[in-house]
C-alpha cells in the first residue's frame, strides 16, 4: 500500500519502477479473510456470518478469476475502491490517499509528495472487503425476497478515522459487483458533489473517479461524464450542534426522501444506503441523541464504528444484541494511514471543493455563469446562528420580516457586503414562502457565489453554474462554509 500526502498536482501512472508489493497474496488474502469474519461473528452474533462468508468467497474468486483472464494478477491497483487503469496517468492534488494493491503492482510516481511511504498495515483493508462481503451477502438476501431492501449502514467515529474513506471503499467495490448503493452524506464540512455545508444523498450507477472520488454533479454544470443526480439539502452550520434541531430535522427530511425514491428502483433499494458522519455526532454527553435518531429515521440495520473503543462499547450496549433494537454494531479497524488534516489543509479542501463546484476539474471543466438581481427581485434569507440569534433584535429588518421572529432559524434579509465571497443556495420554494419549516426543509436546486454586492445601485451579481434565472425562488445564506476571496478574478 502506498501512502501519499499531497500538497500540488502529482501523475501516477501504474506500471514501471517503485515495486511496492509483490507476493503471493491470494492465499494469504483468503486465511485474513476467515480469521476476520469469524472475529465478527463472535463479536456480534446477530448474524451467521459463514453462509456470508461462503457467498462471498465465491464472488472474489469469480473476481480474481476474471483478472488473471485479463492478463495476471499483478499490476493491480485501487484508490479507495476505485481501480486504477493500467499505463495511465491519474493526476492528484491536495489530498491525503492511499493506493492499495491485493497482488502487487509497480506504480510510477513523478511529481511532489508532502510525504510518501510504503505502508505495512494492511490487514485493516482485508476487514473493510470483509465488510463488503458481508453487505453483498445482505443484498442477495433483499434480492430474493424483493420486498425487503438491502443492508442499511451508517459509519460513525471520531474525526479524521477513516470513516469518509470506508464509505468510498465501500460504494466502489459495490458498484463493481454491479450495484447501485445510496450514499448519504451529513458532514457538513465536506461535500458530496456539492459545496460544503449540505447534505447529499446519491444513487450511485457508475464506477467512481480516481482522482475525483464521486466527481462533479449536475447541480454544478453540465458534464461529459455519466452524470449523478443528487438530493441536495442546505446546512449553512459547521457542525451538527451549532443547531442541532436543524439537523435532525435535515435528517428526517433526506431520511424520507432517499426512502421515496428507493422504493421508486428496486435494484437501489436492494443495494441500500451507506451513510456517512460528521465525527461530532460521537457526543455521550447528548446520550448519542443524533446518532439515536439518526438509526431510527433511516432504520439503519447495521452500524460500523471506527477508531474509538468507546463509542463502540457505547453504541452496542445502546443498539447492539441486549438493546430492544438489535441491531449488529461492528468495530472496524481504523487504517494506520488516516491522518489529522488541520485547519489550514481543511480550509484549503473546502475552498478546492467549491472552486470545484463552479469550474469543474482539469479534464471536466464548466464555465458558470454570471446573473445580476437587483436588491428587489431577490428573495434572500439568513439562515441565523446561535449567537445571530441571541443579536438579531437589533438587526436590520425590512417590513417583511414579520413571519420570521427573532429566535427564528431564518430571516428575510436586504443584501450586504458580509455577503460578498460567500455561497447562497437556491431552493425549490418560491421566496414568498412565509413558513420557516418549508424553507428550511426545501431541498436545493443549486448554489450561487456572490461575486459583487453593490449598495449604492442596490444590485448583487452572482456566479452560478446554470446560465437559467432563479426567479422568485428562495435564496439562503449563513454562516458556512466561510467566504472564498479569490474565487474570480
Ligand atoms: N490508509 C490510508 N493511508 C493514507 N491516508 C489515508 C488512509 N485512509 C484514509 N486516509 C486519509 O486520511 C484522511 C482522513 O480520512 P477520512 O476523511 O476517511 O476520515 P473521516 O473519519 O471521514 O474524517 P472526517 O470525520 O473528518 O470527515 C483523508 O485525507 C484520507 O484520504
Amino acid at each position: 500500500m502506498l501512502c501519499l500526502t499531497i500538497p500540488k498536482a502529482i501523475p501516477i501512472n501504474v506500471n514501471s519502477l517503485a515495486k511496492l508489493h509483490v507476493s503471493n497474496l491470494k492465499s494469504w488474502h483468503y486465511q485474513v479473510y476467515h480469521s476476520q469474519v469469524l472475529d465478527f461473528r463472535k463479536r456480534n452474533q446477530a448474524r451467521d456470518y459463514m453462509q456470508d462468508l461462503q457467498v462471498f468467497h465465491k464472488n472474489l474468486e469469480r473476481r480474481i478469476s476474471r483478472r488473471a483472464q485479463n492478463g495476471g494478477s499483478s499490476g493491480h491497483a485501487e484508490l479507495f475502491g476505485v481501480e486504477l487503469a493500467p499505463n495511465q496517468t491519474y493526476t492528484f492534488s491536495g489530498c491525503k490517499a492511499a493506493i492499495l494493491t491485493w497482488h502487487g503492482c509497480q506504480l510510477e510516481v513523478s511529481g511532489d509528495a508532502e510525504s510518501e511511504y510504503l505502508g505495512q498495515e494492511t490487514e485493516y483493508a482485508v476487514e473493510w472487503l470483509n465488510v463488503h462481503g458481508m453487505l453483498e451477502t445482505a443484498r442477495d438476501d433483499a434480492q430474493m425476497h424483493s420486498s425487503e431492501g438491502g443492508p442499511r449502514v451508517l459509519i460513525v467515529g471520531p474525526d479524521f478515522v477513516g470513516k469518509s474513506s470506508l464509505v468510498r471503499s465501500l460504494a466502489g467495490w459495490a458498484v463493481t459487483y454491479g450495484r447501485t448503493p445510496t450514499i448519504v452524506n451529513l458532514d457538513p464540512r465536506e461535500g458530496l458533489l456539492t459545496p460544503p455545508g449540505s447534505f447529499t444523498a446519491v444513487t450511485v450507477g457508475s464506477q467512481l473517479e480516481v482522482e475525483n472520488g464521486f466527481g462533479i454533479s449536475p447541480i454544478s454544470g453540465p458534464t461529459i461524464t455519466p452524470v449523478k443526480t443528487p438530493l441536495v439539502y442546505h446546512y449553512p452550520y459547521s457542525t451538527p450542534l451549532e443547531k442541532p434541531d436543524v439537523y435532525k430535522a435535515l435528517i428526517t427530511r433526506t431520511a424520507l426522501s432517499v426512502t421515496n425514491k428507493l422504493e421508486e428502483n428496486s435494484g437501489a433499494k436492494q443495494s441500500g444506503l451507506i451513510i456517512d458522519t460528521p465525527g461530532t455526532l460521537n457526543d455521550p454527553k447528548s446520550n448519542y441523541d443524533i446518532i439515536t435518531h439518526l438509526v431510527s429515521e433511516f432504520s439503519i440495520t447495521l452500524i460500523l464504528t471506527l477508531g474509538s473503543e468507546r463509542l463502540f462499547n457505547d453504541m452496542n450496549r445502546k443498539f447492539g444484541q441486549q438493546s430492544s433494537e438489535a441491531i449488529p454494531v461492528l468495530r472496524i479497524s481504523k487504517p494506520g494511514g488516516a491522518v489529522e488534516r488541520d485547519a489550514a489543509f481543511m480550509k484549503q479542501l473546502q475552498n478546492q471543493q467549491i472552486r470545484q463546484y463552479f469550474f469543474g476539474t482539469s479534464k471536466d471543466s464548466l464555465n458558470p455563469h454570471s446573473h445580476t438581481y437587483s436588491f428587489a427581485e431577490l428573495n434572500i434569507f439568513r439562515a441565523n446562528s446561535p449567537s445571530l440569534a441571541a443579536s438579531s433584535s437589533s438587526m436590520d429588518m425590512d417590513d417583511t420580516d414579520a413571519p420570521y421572529a427573532s429566535h427564528a432559524d431564518f430571516e428575510r434579509m436586504t443584501p450586504n457586503m458580509e455577503m460578498l465571497g460567500r455561497l447562497v443556495a437556491i431552493k425549490f420554494c418560491s421566496g414568498s414562502e412565509t413558513d420557516e419549516f418549508a424553507l428550511r426543509d426545501s431541498p436545493v436546486i443549486g448554489f450561487a457565489y456572490v461575486s459583487e454586492v453593490d449598495e449604492t445601485k442596490k444590485r448583487v451579481r452572482f456566479l452560478a453554474p446554470h446560465p437559467q434565472r432563479w426567479g422568485d425562488r428562495a435564496v439562503v445564506w449563513g454562516g458556512w462554509p466561510q467566504a472564498v476571496t479569490d474565487l474570480v478574478g
